[in-house]
């Protein structure tokens, strides 16, 4: 897609991600999440005995807005790091305006319709993941099957290593690698909003043998104050209401994530 973020731009970020995970454990440390915070480096935060963990390590920053960045989890090393992020939110919070009048006009909606639900204090949530390389990826995933629980994520997927994997029609895909972009992926909120029409995919990220893979999911999640339903224009006799009003469905959707259900089911009328 033509995002007007260049590949320049997008190289750097994603040797900063690759910098930052090849670090030595206690500098990474460093940025630890603390017990009960997403916030931060780690794993899995454990949320019952039977949770089946992904084959990943994280960093997970809130980006925007502003007052909501835990800054003492943003790395100090490598150099840049927390000022390419900074840049790279907000490069990207272009782009996301642009994108969701896209979709309303593809709908023949008012274009600021999704835009209204979305909301001027919504939330950018970035998560760099780093798989390493699995000794057993016939039996250990990377990251379950998922849809995300975002309004739209927006992915910087590895430049080499292939992993992430779409469900349609019961069998997964190869999602193929195009260096230098970015990859828009709808999460379970645009689905509400567009009243079905849109669908957020189910993807999985599986784990190989012989080589780390890195990515970055900015996921760009509603204000916590606003409502999410489907835009009215959408909603007809023919065509009835799918979904309730939602609000605050990413909390949800994390508990749900980690027991391996989908969220949007919840949101089923
Ligand atoms: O690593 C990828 O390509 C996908 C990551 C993903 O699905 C996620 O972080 O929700
Ligand atoms: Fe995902």
């Amino acid at each position: 897609m033509n995002h007007g973020i260049t590949e320049a731009f997008l190289d750097k970020i994603y040797k900063l991600t690759k910098q930052f995970f090849a670090l030595p454990t206690e500098e990474k440390q460093k940025c630890a999440r603390e017990t009960g915070s997403i916030q931060g480096y780690g794993n899995d935060m454990i949320l019952s005995d039977d949770q089946v963990l992904d084959w990943i390590d994280r960093l997970f920053l809130t980006t925007y807005p502003e007052d909501k960045r835990q800054l003492k989890f943003w790395p100090q090393v490598p150099t840049g790091f927390s000022d390419t992020l900074h840049e790279y939110t907000m490069r990207q919070r272009v782009l996301i305006e642009k994108f969701f009048k896209a979709m309303a006009r593809s709908l023949e909606l008012e274009e600021n319709c999704f835009l209204k639900m979305y909301g001027e204090n919504a939330i950018m949530n970035a998560r760099f993941n780093f798989f390493p390389p699995c000794p057993r990826p016939d039996k250990v995933i990377g990251i379950k099957p998922h849809a995300d629980g975002s309004a739209v994520t927006l992915l910087l997927p590895d430049k080499d290593v292939e992993g992430l994997q779409f469900l349609k029609d019961g069998k997964w895909y190869k999602a193929p690698i195009v260096p230098d972009t970015i990859l828009i992926n709808l999460g379970d909120q645009m689905e509400i909003m567009s009243n079905g029409i849109y669908k957020s995919p189910v993807h999985r990220v599986v784990t190989n043998r012989e080589k780390e893979r890195i990515s970055l999911a900015m996921f760009c999640v509603p204000g916590p104050d606003k409502e999410v339903q489907p835009a009215d224009g959408l909603v007809s006799e023919a065509r009835p209401r799918l979904y309730k009003t939602v609000t605050k469905y990413a909390e949800l959707h994390y508990k749900y994530y980690q027991q391996g259900r989908r969220t949007i089911e919840a949101a089923l009328i």
